[in-house]
C-alpha cells in the first residue's frame, strides 16, 4: 500500500468565469505519488481550469488545493518549484535553438554551468533531439516542438509534471512516439504525472487512475480495468431505422432488460445500447423483441466493453455527443 501523501490533493474546487460560465462545480481529485493520472473528459469540461488552478495560474473562488504538500493558495512559489508544466500551447521561443530554449529554462529554475550543461545534454539525448539541438525550433516538425516542450517541463527535476492535452495536433506517428515517451517517464523516479485528455484511447493507453470529468465534476474515478470491469459482460449496439419517442422508450428498455442475460438497456434517439452477458449469443433474442414492438432495426455490433460505454453510464450521454456538443456551443460563439 502506498502509504506516502497524495502528489495532488483538491476539495471542492469550484470556478465561475463571468456569463455565469461554471467552469468547476465541485471538483476532487486525489493523486497517489509516482502515478500516471488521466483527466478525461470532452472539450469544455473543466480540465484546462482544474490545471490552471493546480499549477497557480489560476484562483478558484472556493475549495482548496495541494500539490506536492504545498498548498496552492498560500504557497504558490513552492509549488511552482515542484511542478513542471507543459502547456497546450508551446511554450518554447520559436527562433532560438532547443538547446538555448533549454538553457535558458534551466538558468529560469537557478542551474548553471556545468549542472547546466549536463541536464541539457541529458535531456537532449533523452528526447532524440540531439541532432537538432543547433536549429531554431521554428523548423522542427509538431512531434519534436512537443518533445520539446516535455524536456522543458523536465529541467528543474519536478516531482509533479502536469501534461495539458500532450498530443493534441500530433498526426498518429507523433501520437505513438509521445505515447512510449510519457510511457517510459512514468517508471522514472517516482514522478507523479497528471494528463489531461479528450482521446478515450490516450487515457486508456497511459493512465493508471483515470477520472472522468464531465460538465466542471469527476464523474467516476478508478483504474482504466476497474472501470471496464464495471460493465459486465459485452456491449450490444443497435442502429434504428427510426428514432423512438419517450413513451416508447421506456416500454422497448422494460421489454429488452426482461430478456435473458441482459442487464441493462438504454435507449436514445435511434440508438439502444445493451449490456449482455454474451452479447452475440444474445442479438436474435434483441432482434425478435424489437420486431415484436414494430421496431426496425438498420444494424447491430457486439463489442467489449470501452471507456466510452463507462463515460455513457456515469455521464448519461455518449462520449462523441458530449464533444459534439461544447462544439456547437464554440461554433455560436459562447465561448
Ligand atoms: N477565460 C474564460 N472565460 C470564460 N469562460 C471560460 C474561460 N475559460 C474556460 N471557460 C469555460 O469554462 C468551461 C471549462 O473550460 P476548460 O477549458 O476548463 O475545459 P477543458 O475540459 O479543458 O476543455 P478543452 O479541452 O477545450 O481545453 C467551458 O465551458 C469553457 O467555455
Amino acid at each position: 500500500m502506498n502509504t506516502r501523501a497524495p502528489a495532488v490533493e483538491a476539495r471542492q474546487l469550484v470556478k465561475t468565469y463571468p456569463g455565469d460560465v461554471t467552469a468547476l462545480g465541485g471538483m476532487d481529485i486525489t493523486v497517489a505519488p509516482g502515478i500516471v493520472f488521466g483527466l478525461l473528459g470532452p472539450n469544455g469540461a473543466g480540465k484546462s481550469t482544474t490545471v490552471k488552478i493546480l499549477t497557480t495560474l489560476a484562483r478558484p473562488d472556493s475549495g482548496t488545493a495541494t500539490v506536492a504538500g504545498h498548498d496552492v493558495l498560500r504557497h504558490p512559489d513552492r509549488v511552482r518549484r515542484a511542478i513542471g508544466v507543459v502547456a497546450q500551447q508551446s511554450g518554447a521561443d520559436p527562433v532560438a535553438t532547443g538547446r538555448e530554449n533549454l538553457q535558458l529554462q534551466g538558468r529560469l529554475y537557478g542551474l548553471s554551468g556545468t549542472a547546466l550543461n549536463r541536464r541539457v545534454d541529458e535531456l537532449l539525448e533523452r528526447f532524440t533531439l540531439a541532432d537538432a539541438a543547433r536549429r531554431p525550433v521554428k523548423g522542427y516538425s509538431g512531434g519534436m516542438r512537443r518533445r520539446l516542450d516535455v524536456a522543458l517541463g523536465l529541467v528543474h527535476r519536478p516531482e509533479v509534471l502536469f501534461l495539458d492535452e500532450p498530443t493534441t495536433g500530433l498526426d498518429p506517428e507523433a501520437r505513438t512516439a509521445m505515447w512510449e515517451e510519457i510511457g517510459r517517464l512514468a517508471g522514472e523516479e517516482g514522478l507523479t504525472i497528471l494528463l489531461t485528455t479528450h482521446y478515450l484511447e490516450e487515457a486508456d493507453r497511459l493512465a493508471e487512475r483515470i477520472a472522468i470529468v464531465d460538465r466542471g465534476r469527476i464523474v467516476v474515478e478508478g483504474t482504466p480495468d476497474a472501470l471496464k470491469g464495471e460493465l459486465r459482460g459485452d456491449a450490444v449496439r443497435l442502429e434504428l431505422g427510426e428514432p423512438v419517442g419517450e413513451a416508447g422508450r421506456t416500454l422497448l428498455t422494460g421489454a429488452l432488460t426482461a430478456l435473458p442475460g441482459v442487464h441493462e438497456a438504454l435507449c436514445e434517439g435511434r440508438r439502444i445500447s445493451v449490456r449482455a452477458d454474451d452479447g452475440a449469443a444474445t442479438v436474435p433474442a434483441l432482434l425478435a423483441a424489437l420486431d415484436r414492438a414494430g421496431v426496425t432495426v438498420a444494424s447491430a455490433t457486439v463489442a467489449r466493453p470501452s471507456l466510452d460505454d463507462v463515460y455513457l453510464r456515469h455521464a448519461g450521454r455518449r462520449y462523441a455527443e458530449a464533444e459534439t456538443a461544447t462544439e456547437t456551443v464554440l461554433a455560436g460563439g459562447v465561448r
